[in-house]
């Protein structure tokens, strides 16, 4: 019966209005922050084709744990997507709360940041835009990783990025996620005053610095990842090889001691 008033009223019996959006809030930074910090380790673990192809297979087969399953075992990478898109789903359904949800609300908004002309306020739509492409750009990447793990790695992440195309959606997801989640990361800090210190004003400028230079950062790294790997895919092309799995340059010379003789 309480539930029925609140529902009507927005108020319960006692005049008190529900706790629940300050929790859902919660949970949208959580996921947010979770997220956030995700990302910085995901670019990292992907450009380490920059390094070489060697370095970026014994990553993925890291995350497949060969340390305990001979050759690895690509489901686990498959269980860990299945968690990253678990949470990106929660903070999305957390997201859609604060989109502008008709043309009126988005007059509203609008206008309010045009007259107040605060650039926090403008970040804020910079972060609806972002958050709203990524339901489908992000959506899409997820299920491919978790649905194709086992073709991750130097030749087949290359084939996928260029020879099945994904090549455009990535430099709009890269693009989307990094000024969503670096103004979010900077967000959270000023809305939850994590370094306010003693002068929180000339902590939100350092803040601002910072989070220009991690989106600079990023962006570049993200760039110069995506170039290598729509060369190599370009290249493995034009050699009729698309398919074929990289095979470390460890095994070749064992293949080739062995082949030779000189290892028995
Ligand atoms: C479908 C995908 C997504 C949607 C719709 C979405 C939407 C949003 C929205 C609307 C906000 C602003 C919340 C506010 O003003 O209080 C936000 C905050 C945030 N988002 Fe996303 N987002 C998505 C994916 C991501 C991803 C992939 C990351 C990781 C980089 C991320 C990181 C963050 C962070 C760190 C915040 C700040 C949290 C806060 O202000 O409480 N989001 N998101
Ligand atoms: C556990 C979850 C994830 C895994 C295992 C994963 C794995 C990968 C892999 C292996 C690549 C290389 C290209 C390929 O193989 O197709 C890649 C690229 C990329 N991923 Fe993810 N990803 C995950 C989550 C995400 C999320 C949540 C986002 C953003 C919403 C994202 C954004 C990107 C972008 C933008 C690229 C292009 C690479 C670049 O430009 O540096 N990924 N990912």
């Amino acid at each position: 019966m309480s539930d029925l008033i609140e529902g009507y009223l927005g108020k319960t019996v006692e005049r008190k209005k529900s706790r629940v959006p300050a929790k859902l809030d919660y949970i949208q930074s959580a996921t947010g922050l979770f997220l956030g910090l995700f990302m910085w380790g995901h670019m990292l673990f992907v450009s380490s084709i920059l390094v070489s192809k060697d370095f970026m297979y014994t990553i993925t087969k890291f995350f497949e744990a060969s340390f305990i399953f001979d050759g690895g075992e690509p489901i686990i990478v498959s269980a860990i997507v299945l968690f990253v898109f678990i949470v990106f789903i929660v903070h999305a359904a957390m997201g859609m709360r604060k989109l502008p949800s008709n043309f009126k609300q988005y007059q509203v908004i609008k206008a309010h940041a045009d007259s107040m002309g605060h650039e926090d306020t403008k970040l804020w739509f910079i972060q609806a835009f972002t958050g709203f492409a990524m339901f489908f750009l992000g959506s899409v990447h997820l299920y491919i990783m978790m649905t194709n793990a086992d073709t991750i790695g130097p030749y087949g992440s290359a084939d996928r990025v260029w020879s099945a195309w994904m090549w455009p959606l990535y430099i709009l997801l890269l693009l989307a996620v990094e000024f969503h989640g670096t103004i979010g990361l900077y967000r959270l800090a000023v809305k939850w005053g994590w370094f306010d210190g003693s002068d929180p004003k000339a902590t939100r400028k350092k803040l601002k610095m910072y989070k220009k230079a991690l989106t600079w950062f990023f962006l570049i790294l993200g760039f110069a990842t995506l170039a290598a790997y729509m060369k190599i895919g370009y290249e493995h092309k034009q050699a009729g090889k698309v398919g074929e799995r990289y095979t470390p340059t460890a095994q070749i010379m064992m293949d080739y001691n062995i082949n030779s003789g000189r290892v028995a």
